[in-house]
């Protein structure tokens, strides 16, 4: 936590600045018990009346900087959740294909919804509150000072034995908060599992199935807070002792100090609201602390992520395509391919066939960089896969896997994806992908809107519109897997043709039925067995 705080340092340091504000306020309002307290007893109406207008001016003056500190921590809180959000999702960006696909689309989501919600309630909230709370104690322990200086000795002494609190409940602090995390990460997991399996679960008449499922995952999950609330108690219950015995101890011995004439009788009313500062702050300091704590796992979960940097190869030219030489891959130490050879020339045609399961998807996941740990040469242009970053293996290469997502959005906006293309690119795009009468027979054409995931368009529409938006990006070689898997037969020889027929595209495509017309076009087919 103390990386982002201090990342927000300026806008902390404004905060600062308005506690302070709200604690002078608050100790001129306490000092000012006493005086009123002591013209009363020393029937001094002027004074009083006097002290009760300061009063009420210093009271202003507290709401005011209440006022601007709480509107300030919730827009600088809001901030430092947008960085983590931010972030996290950029070191997802920056880390290896592999990596990301160590968790569950549902656990990230977790990640950057949960665990920066939990952060925001039990990290900076809590932190805020503590320094407050130490600004208005330091403020009061100045003022108090002033009264008598054995109340300071004796209010140091309370508090030292009220700040090893916290080391009791660290541990099991985090334990719980991080157990919550779990189950918060497992619970979204499965949410997202079974809402995207909507379509499923309807066909198989599964409701209750899933209800039961839902149903178990979260009472695991209420267990895991229920279990969180349980220590938070303890933490709570332990300040609180620590609080009233400290409070009582401070009213005894300033009414001792008044019997004596060391104080006056009014001080009574001024130190007993000083101290109930300082042991509010102190007794809840395990509180805070403890919550503060328990947030570090949090963090350090987002901060591991491995960035992987993007390193350019100065050296590379795109001079010749992709050559395999003894390629050798396999999953989780399975052998799948073995000692593979071909050249992939460029601006050539070529299909990859073969069985289901015989590793088809597998190359074009090896060309495309995504899947790193393979033994043997895997080279493009003059330079090893392994040594291009994958910025520059991009640059060229465009990749249509058997499943391209479809943003929920309009035709337009998932065609442009964040670039800037002018109207006859992307209706071309759309021409060569077979989807140009479709959108203009759509009463919204090109704006119409998709549905999440496409579910307002036809399987084969969603393939053709994946094509048209990879088409728009003019790339030198195009890994089609199953691309046209989803078309009529016309459709999808159409397509295709227009691949084959483009001069200096490099086209590698996986496919299922390899029709004669393209077949005869082609310059070369990898069969897997
Ligand atoms: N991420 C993965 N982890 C482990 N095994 C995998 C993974 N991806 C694929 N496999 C396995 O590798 C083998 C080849 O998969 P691949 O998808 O390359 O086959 P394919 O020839 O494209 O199949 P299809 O024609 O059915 O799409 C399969 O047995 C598959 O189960």
């Amino acid at each position: 936590m103390t990386k982002i705080m201090k990342y927000f340092w300026k806008e902390n340091l404004g905060i600062v600045l308005l506690m302070i504000g709200e604690g002078v306020g608050l100790t001129i309002a306490s000092l000012l018990n006493a005086a009123i307290l002591n013209d009363l007893i020393q029937f001094n109406f002027l004074q009083f009346w006097l002290h009760v207008l300061q009063l009420v001016i210093a009271f202003i003056g507290f709401l005011l900087f209440t006022y601007l500190k709480i509107r300030r921590i919730c827009s600088v809180r809001q901030q430092m959740a947008t960085k983590l959000r931010h972030d996290t999702i950029k070191k997802l960006f920056a880390t290896s294909y592999t990596n990301f696909n160590k968790n569950t689309v549902g656990t990230y989501a977790s990640w950057v919804t949960n665990d920066v919600n939990q952060i925001e309630q039990a990290g900076f909230m809590p932190f805020y509150e503590l320094l407050s709370g130490l600004i208005k104690s330091t403020l009061a322990l100045i003022a108090l000072l002033s009264f008598h200086w054995s109340l300071i000795l004796m209010i140091f002494v309370e508090l030292f034995i009220l700040v090893q609190l916290p080391r009791l409940f660290n541990k099991k602090m985090r334990t719980v908060t991080t157990e919550v995390s779990k189950k918060n990460e497992a619970f979204l997991s499965k949410m997202t599992d079974y809402l995207a399996a909507y379509d499923t679960i309807f066909v198989f008449r599964k409701f209750a199935f899933i209800l039961e499922k839902v149903k178990k995952a979260s009472i695991e999950l209420g267990i895991a807070k229920n279990q969180q609330a349980k220590v938070m108690a303890g933490v709570t219950i332990a300040g609180g002792l620590g609080n009233v015995f400290g409070q009582v101890s401070v009213f005894a011995l300033t009414g001792y100090l008044a019997l004596l004439q060391k104080v006056s009788i009014g001080s009574i009313s001024a130190t007993g609201s000083l101290a109930s500062e300082i042991f509010n702050t102190f007794g809840n300091i395990s509180q805070y602390l403890s919550s503060i704590n328990s947030t570090q796992p949090l963090f350090e979960k987002m901060y591991q992520i491995e960035e992987i940097p993007e390193i350019i190869n100065k050296d590379f030219v795109l001079s010749k395509g992709f050559e395999l030489e003894n390629l050798t891959f396999g999953y989780q130490h399975k052998p799948l391919l073995k000692d593979l050879h071909f050249t992939f020339e460029l601006s050539k045609k070529y299909a990859i066939i073969g069985q289901s399961g015989s590793g088809k998807s597998t190359i074009l996941n090896l060309l495309s960089g995504k899947m790193k740990s393979y033994t043997g040469k895997l080279t493009l242009g003059n330079t090893a896969l392994s040594e291009l970053s994958l910025g520059q293996l991009y640059q060229h290469v465009l990749y249509i896997d058997q499943n391209p997502y479809v943003f929920n959005g309009t035709i337009r906006e998932n065609l442009e994806m964040g670039d800037t293309y002018s109207e006859n690119e992307l209706w071309d795009a759309l021409k060569n992908a077979g989807m140009e009468q479709f959108v203009l027979a759509l009463p919204k054409g090109i704006a119409a809107d998709v549905g999440e995931n496409g579910k307002f368009i036809s399987g084969g529409q969603r393939q053709r519109l994946t094509l048209a938006r990879g088409l728009l990006r003019n790339k030198n070689i195009i890994l089609l897997d199953e691309g046209t898997a989803n078309l009529d037969n016309e459709t999808a020889l159409n397509i295709e043709k227009m691949l084959v027929e483009k001069e200096a595209l490099t086209v590698i495509m996986v496919t299922h039925q390899l029709r004669a017309e393209i077949a005869e076009k082609l310059d070369g087919i990898l069969e897997l067995t």
